[in-house]
């Protein structure tokens, strides 16, 4: 489907008009789960999970048939101040290997059953170095904002997005940085890992941005528009959509989840379907999910973005919607209750 905006302002119309959580369909899931066969609360979070899904699906018995994972990669222009450990080219040989099945992301899809796209965005023009003006046109914006929502199978019933992008931890440091204020220091973590003068260079290089552009917490799209990239864009366009879909959404690492957080700061609540599939090794992954009120699913130690942290959860979804849905009740098994 085409987005439904051409515009910043008709996409900021787009997240004003979102659907909400359908609590109806929620509390008949909540009542369904006191009545199956194990202790009450036996099963944990996992219960809350399907609880929440089964509220956002809009039925009380969901089944997840249909995960799909979205790869989207672009490139940095800021990566011409040595923020990477990795050259740029990296983005589109990575493209190269998502596309030949060699990646992680393609290994976890194919575990869990997902199916996996890889949407590559003008990677021979990189947006422009934040430090000597805006990364993005307002069209460039739009453009990536709408190839994450195109992108979205509408069929699906649980959605990953994931990221590729050499110089993209320096990028969504920046951003988190422009929306929930702090120093530099606070965001920006070692990426792909690079050394303690390579992290004191990339705060530097966080820092002049942030200089550049002034005060930008009371606008998050412009925030992603002067610092962000087209991948980040798009996985913001894909979460919305999804919303719209009332696909529920499980959010990745650093990267994705500042993204994301663009979302929640330009519409309270925009996140509602998104929980955060693991907190990554990246500095500030954690204290951002915190922003956001989000409890991560999983702590794996991973630092590699691609979606990979939640594409593990979809499994964590899975192990929840099929107790939920698939359980007996007490009565139906005739076991006598507590
Ligand atoms: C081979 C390779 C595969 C990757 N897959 C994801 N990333 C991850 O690393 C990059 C961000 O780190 P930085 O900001 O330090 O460049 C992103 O592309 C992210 O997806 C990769 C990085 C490399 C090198
Ligand atoms: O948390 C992430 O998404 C991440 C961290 C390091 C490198 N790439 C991605």
């Amino acid at each position: 489907m085409q987005a439904p905006f051409t515009t910043i302002t008709g996409f900021h119309a787009v997240l004003q008009a979102l659907p909400g959580f359908d609590a109806a369909a929620a509390d008949a899931a909540r009542a369904r789960n006191a009545q199956l066969t194990k202790p009450p609360g036996a099963l944990g979070r996992l219960e809350d999970l399907a609880i929440w899904y089964a509220g956002w699906r809009g039925d009380p018995r969901p089944r997840i048939n249909r995960p799909q994972v979205l790869v989207f990669a672009g490139n940095h222009g800021v990566t011409a101040q040595g923020v990477s450990a990795f050259p740029a080219e990296v983005t589109a040989q990575m493209v190269a290997n998502f596309k030949a099945g060699g990646a992680a992301i393609n290994q976890l899809a194919q575990a869990f059953g997902a199916t996996m796209a890889v949407v590559a965005l003008d990677l021979d023009t990189p947006t422009r170095d934040f430090t000597a003006g805006a990364a993005m046109t307002e069209d460039d914006l739009v453009a990536a904002l709408a190839a994450g929502w195109e992108a979205v199978d509408p069929q699906a019933d649980l959605l990953v997005t994931g990221e590729m992008g050499i110089g993209n931890t320096t990028v969504a440091a920046a951003l988190a940085c422009a929306l929930f204020g702090g120093g530099a220091g606070d965001w920006t973590g070692r990426g792909t890992g690079v050394s303690d003068e390579g992290l004191a260079l990339k705060t530097r290089v966080v820092a002049a941005g942030l200089a550049l552009h002034g005060d930008l917490t009371g606008d998050p799209l412009e925030a992603l528009r002067c610092l962000g990239g087209r991948e980040l864009a798009a996985m913001a366009g894909a979460i919305a959509r999804a919303r719209v879909l009332r696909v529920p959404v499980i959010l990745d690492g650093f990267i994705c989840t500042a993204a994301a957080a663009v979302l929640e700061c330009a519409e309270e609540g925009a996140l509602g379907h998104c929980v955060a599939g693991h907190v990554s090794a990246e500095g500030a992954h954690g204290a951002l999910l915190a922003r956001l009120g989000k409890k991560p699913l999983l702590d794996l130690g991973l630092r590699l973005g691609e979606g990979s942290g939640a594409a593990l959860a979809i499994a964590v979804m899975q192990g929840a919607v099929a107790c939920h849905s698939g359980m007996v009740t007490f009565e139906e098994a005739g076991v006598s209750g507590g």
